[in-house]
């Protein structure tokens, strides 16, 4: 009898006790169901400037199929999840082609490698950015050539450094950390230290298990006088035993809301000596006799020097949500497609229902967002970029880095809301892990928090606006040709009618005026709030909900509906089918926008515009939800990048779903803790 029971439960995992029968396709009858487009050339595009190194990424993600799929990895504890992460890191990286000399002369390759990272896992992404470019850029762009050894070992593994900037008592306020570096004239050393409990390195990625390297920020302290933040390359673990180094504690973080690939740990510092050559000194000198000197003389300046490393990690940070936010919609929107349920004369698929369409296409449009911002972002990279290292306080890299944090928050947070949209949206199937969705959703959330938290950056574009209004007050030319449509006395375009909001001209001149609305209810209470608070710190501080925090958001979403009316167009003049189907999701972007909008809407619109607004964004949803389908194959990632059961291009969601049921751990089996269940009968028996 026994016996029996064993040769059944082999044979359920073997061959499977699901049995579906062979239906026409409903994947490919949706997809039929579409307009005719150029699939390959919107890939292309979209993918744009990464489209070589993401598919040399997923050929290679080939190779060892098990190592990128989700479901493998499933009932992973943390250790294990860390290993995996670092053997996928072992695997991709030295066939990436990176080198000191080639990020010099072409910076984007080395973002284009973490973002095609982050197209299967932003765990893997993260872990590797915390390497190469955090740690790496920190040595490039603030070290000297006597740094150069350690940045061509970052280029070939030999080291792997991590970045500590955040401690348990100073996040946000990195100019308030407490560790400090002292130096020591008498031995030519630094003397790094940690002079209270908060003073601790804290969430350090890479430090709990692996590096042997870190970049560390402290307070520089010359004959008693301190000189702000500034960083240090240090080593931590010895590079043979992997044993950290006497003078500092390190341990791991422990279990975390996600992420739990990436070993983030503390680090405590106990007056640990190093070398006087470990300052990274190409803005700040330190002459062996103590004496200080910086080519920055601004103290706030400087100090922005030398965080600015972190601009390039939040490019990756917009990408990488982006991708997320590409696999919730590719599950979620092939899902729709294959689900059934209800229906007049037999059940039609549930992406068949306005409210679907409706609860789905404004993020799809709100993708094609993101991707705009990604890709103008690193349009601008390789010329921005270096002038970090050149000319710092050029108005150029000023510029960037309020464009960067503006993109930074909204592509982070539109992915997590998409994410979660898109679970909603698969029903009690997207609730298993084997859909994907509780991967994205745990790793995408500290995306929104690390490299700076969306609430604290986005407060330097509102600065950046707010002086560019008081340059236009002046008569003055703004600088930054972003800001040029800034108007002081604006007026409210006239919608005529529905069929006037699909134009996009119409669009964006209404896009413009609601940046200029709020920009000018911005400044007549900061100007209000003067007079009523002492100095400018809580005046800031209590103009923040409604009027400044708006103005980075309305303006950042103007700013992706440019480029995306763009977009169309260049896609215009290859192929007008394409451009047109992106037309639409452009015009989706932007009605959807407005509609949103309630607080400006009650206000400045009348009744009839509201509701052709209204009307426009059904219209516009049910357009692209008939194209759903075959915009998604265009533009999602390869299956074996997606690992989703649901979200599969064959569209055999229940056989996929099934099987990896049937394999996972115990699916059939009696339950390993049997003994507590006979236990139980006999007490309450
Ligand atoms: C998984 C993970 C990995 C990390 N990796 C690293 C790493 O490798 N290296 C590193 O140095 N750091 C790392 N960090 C730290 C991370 O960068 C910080 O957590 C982040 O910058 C936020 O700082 P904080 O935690 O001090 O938050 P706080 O600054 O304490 O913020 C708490 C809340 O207060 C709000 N708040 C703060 N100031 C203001 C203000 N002026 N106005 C309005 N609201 C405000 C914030 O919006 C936030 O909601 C990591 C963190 C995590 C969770």
């Amino acid at each position: 009898m026994a016996e029996l029971k064993r040769l059944n439960l082999i044979s359920s995992h073997i061959l499977g006790n699901f049995k579906f029968e062979t239906k026409s396709n409903s994947l490919d009858q949706y997809r039929a169901r579409g307009k005719n487009f150029n699939h390959d050339l919107l890939r292309r595009k979209t993918f744009e400037p990464f489209y070589d190194m993401y598919t040399l990424i997923w050929d290679l993600m080939k190779e060892k199929p098990d190592l990128y799929d989700h479901s493998v990895a499933a009932d992973f504890d943390r250790e294990k999840l860390k290993e995996r992460c670092h053997r996928q890191i072992m695997h991709l990286f030295p066939k990436c082609g990176l080198n000191h000399e080639l990020n010099l002369k072409n910076p984007i390759k080395k973002i284009s490698m973490c973002l095609g990272f982050c197209t299967n896992d932003i765990v893997l992404g993260t872990r590797t950015v915390v390497h190469i470019v955090l740690y790496t850029e920190a040595l490039t762009n603030l070290g000297t050539d006597k740094h150069l050894n350690l940045i061509n070992r970052a280029y070939t593994l030999k080291d792997y450094g991590c970045l500590g900037m955040t401690e348990i008592g100073h996040g946000s306020n990195v100019a308030s950390i407490e560790i400090t570096a002292t130096y020591d004239m008498a031995t030519r050393e630094f003397v790094i230290n940690s002079p209270t409990p908060t003073a601790v390195k804290w969430w350090i990625g890479a430090v709990g298990k692996t590096s042997n390297m870190a970049v560390i920020f402290a307070q520089l302290i010359l004959k008693g006088i301190n000189y702000g933040v500034h960083a240090f390359a240090i080593p931590i673990r010895d590079y043979e035993t992997h044993k950290i180094l006497d003078g500092i504690i390190i341990g791991d973080c422990g279990h975390k809301l996600g992420v739990q690939g990436i070993d983030n740990g503390f680090m405590i510092f106990r007056n640990y000596r190093v070398p006087y050559d470990c300052f990274l000194d190409r803005f700040s000198q330190v002459t062996p006799e103590g004496q200080f000197a910086s080519s920055i003389r601004n103290n706030k300046k400087r100090f922005g020097t030398m965080i600015s490393c972190l601009i390039r990690g939040r490019v990756v940070c917009i990408g990488g949500m982006e991708s997320y936010a590409r696999n919730a919609l590719t599950i979620a929107i092939r899902y729709g497609a294959i689900r059934k349920q209800f229906g007049p004369d037999g059940e039609r698929s549930i992406l068949d229902y306005q409210l679907h369409r409706y609860r789905l296409m404004p993020y799809l449009a709100r993708l094609f967002a993101s991707n705009a911002a990604t890709k103008f972002v690193s349009r601008l990279y390789n010329s921005r970029i270096p002038l970090m290292r050149t000319d710092p306080e050029s108005p150029l890299v000023t510029e960037y880095h309020w464009l960067i944090t503006v993109f930074k928050s909204l592509s982070t947070w539109n992915a997590f809301k998409t994410i979660q949209e898109c679970r909603e949206a698969c029903g009690g199937h997207g609730y298993s892990t084997y859909a994907g969705f509780n991967k994205l959703k745990q790793d995408a959330d500290v995306v929104c928090t690390f490299e700076g938290d969306n609430n604290v950056i986005i407060q330097q574009a509102e600065r950046y606006i707010l002086q560019a209004a008081q340059v236009r007050a002046a008569n003055k030319p703004i600088a930054s040709q972003y800001l040029q449509f800034i108007n002081l006395q604006p007026a409210k375009p006239k919608i005529e009618c529905a069929e006037h909001l699909k134009h996009p001209e119409v669009l964006i001149s209404l896009l413009e005026y609601r940046c200029n609305y709020y920009l000018v209810n911005a400044v007549n209470k900061l100007q209000e709030n003067m007079g009523r608070f002492s100095d400018m710190d809580s005046t800031w501080n209590n103009t923040q909900v409604r009027y400044l925090f708006v103005l980075p958001q309305v303006f950042g979403e103007l700013l992706m509906l440019k480029e995306l009316n763009n977009f169309v167009k260049e896609l215009q003049t290859s192929c007008p089918a394409t451009a047109q189907i992106v037309q639409s999701i452009m015009l989706l972007y932007g009605v959807h926008v407005l509609e949103n909008e309630s607080g400006m809407i009650k206000t400045q619109f009348t009744e009839n515009e509201v509701r052709w607004i209204n009307d426009t964004v059904i219209e516009l949803c049910n357009e692209v939800g008939e194209n759903a389908v075959n915009i998604m194959d265009a533009v999602a990632f390869p299956d074996h990048v997606v690992a989703s059961v649901l979200g599969h291009s064959d569209g055999q969601a229940y056989e996929r779903y099934t099987k990896v049921v049937e394999n996972a751990p115990n699916c059939y089996g009696p339950p390993e803790w049997i003994n507590l269940i006979h236990e139980h009968r006999k007490i309450f028996n």
